[in-house]
């Protein structure tokens, strides 16, 4: 599995710490940026995790923000994109068994470390369980559909 990785300058500090997390895992990424904590605009950053993924240039995509919302929203605009925010590992497992996320938003001012550690793990594991989800999920896609004709 391949992760596209993208951040603000308030999401940075997660971000590499979540790169050498996936590292020790020996899991594959691509870092879009950024590089650095200096100021930069979130939805440019989630534009290219998402379409990273969208593209199939990468499995699933991984984005932090100071909240993780900007950065949440902006991916969510990309067609085919799932993006959820999640500051538990709970929702974060839900959110790939009921809803199948492709990208996973986490806020750099919100969760620690250690946490994040977890939330990316228990996201990296869980599937998707199908069935009732399934046509949940095609009711999002048909949203898509009506906006984007
Ligand atoms: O949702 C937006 C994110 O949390 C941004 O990281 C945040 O708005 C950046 O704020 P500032 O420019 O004050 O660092």
């Amino acid at each position: 599995m391949k992760i596209a990785l993208g951040s603000d300058h308030g999401g940075y500090e997660l971000k590499e710490y979540i790169k050498e997390h996936l590292e020790n895992k020996g899991i594959d990424f691509v870092d879009y940026g950024t590089g650095s904590t200096e100021s930069v605009d979130y939805p440019e950053y989630g534009y290219k995790v998402a379409k990273a993924v969208k593209d199939g240039e990468c499995d699933r995509g991984i984005i932090c923000c100071g909240t993780g919302i900007g950065i949440s929203i902006s991916a969510n605009k990309v067609p085919g994109i799932r993006c959820a925010l999640c500051s538990d590992s709970y929702s974060a497992r839900m959110s790939r068994e009921h809803n199948n996320a492709n990208v996973l938003a986490l806020g750099g001012r919100v969760v620690g470390k250690d946490l994040a550690f977890e939330i990316v793990d228990t996201w990296l594991k869980a599937e998707f369980q199908g069935g009732r989800h399934e046509r949940r999920v095609n009711k999002i896609s048909d949203i898509e559909k009506e906006f984007t004709k």
